[in-house]
């Protein structure tokens, strides 16, 4: 039988929070026990805007919430400079957090795997969900052995807060573990218009695009004498990471450190 799951999810008014409020309330194993949302604090779910009829409080205070609640696990959904605090806040409070928000640097995530390490407790930053863009990052990691020269393209709706996204920094970060650092293009190339290269990590080219219509999609291209690979994947609507949410929050109840990356869960 599946353990009995108590979540509180931060965010829970935006276009993630509101697939996960949907996704929690109607998973048997798993009780919503509050939302975080800093505008709402006081009133019920059933009491926010086109959300379900549930009586779950709201708290605008993670401190508070984790307090007073006591969840096994955060679901956050918020903003890079918000999931951060979140994060902390709830390993602090003996909760584990799953965070799908995006936005963490090299040095967030180090601090943050440290804190994890010294609480023993487990936690799961997740730049994507969905478990096609999951593969799309291993296949990537692959070919790269084999064709090291990697141009990423991430394209995404325009209400997006950062750039590139989360999903093409790891696909980077997991390109660079199995090659070498390198230099791509011409070595005299110039940019004409400052950015036409787009940015880069380690030599790896990310070229992101934001516009009204996109939901998330990214095609890693590798190319190699005379030919290229293109790998490719689209995320067409935000049910498209609920699964990925759901196996996030069941594995997190069984680990004792922070795990960056679903890749590291469905292996
Ligand atoms: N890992 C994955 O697979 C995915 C990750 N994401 C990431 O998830 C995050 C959310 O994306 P999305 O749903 O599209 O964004 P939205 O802008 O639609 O939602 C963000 C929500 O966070 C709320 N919020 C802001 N500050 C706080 C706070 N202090 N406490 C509680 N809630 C707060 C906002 O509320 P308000 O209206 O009050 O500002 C808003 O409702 C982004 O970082 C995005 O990159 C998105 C899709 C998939
Ligand atoms: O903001 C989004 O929408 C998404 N964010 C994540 C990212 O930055 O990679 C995941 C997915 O691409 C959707």
């Amino acid at each position: 039988m599946n353990q009995q799951i108590s979540i509180v999810i931060a965010g829970p008014r935006g276009k993630m929070g509101r697939e996960a409020v949907s996704m929690v309330s109607g998973t048997p194993h798993f009780t919503l026990a509050a939302v975080i949302d800093s505008k709402n604090a006081g009133k019920k779910v059933s009491d926010l805007e086109g959300m379900p009829s549930l009586d779950v409080p709201v708290f605008d205070d993670a401190k508070l919430c984790f307090a007073e609640i006591r969840p096994d696990v955060l679901i956050d959904l918020t903003k890079p400079e918000i999931g951060k605090v979140h994060l902390e806040q709830a390993l602090e409070h003996n909760v584990r957090p799953v965070i799908g928000t995006t936005g963490f640097s090299d040095e967030d995530l180090e601090r943050l795997q440290n804190l994890a390490k010294e609480k023993e407790l487990g936690a799961i930053i997740a730049p994507n969900f969905a478990i096609g863009a999951i593969l799309m990052m291993k296949f990537a990691q692959m070919a790269s052995k084999y064709l090291p020269d990697v141009e990423i393209i991430e394209k995404h709706h325009d209400q997006k807060l950062d750039a590139p996204s989360g999903t093409a920094l790891k696909t980077a970060q997991l390109v660079r573990e199995v090659r070498e650092p390198k230099s791509q293009g011409h070595p005299e190339e110039r940019e004409d218009l400052p950015g036409a290269r787009g940015a880069e990590l380690d030599g790896i080219r990310i070229h992101s695009v934001r516009l009204p219509g996109l939901v998330a999609h990214q095609e890693v291209i590798l190319g190699g004498e005379g030919q290229t690979l293109t790998i490719k994947h689209d995320s067409m609507n935000r049910t498209s990471f609920m699964p990925g949410v759901k196996m996030a929050v069941e594995a997190v109840v069984n680990l004792d450190h922070l795990v960056y990356g679903l890749e590291n869960i469905i292996e």
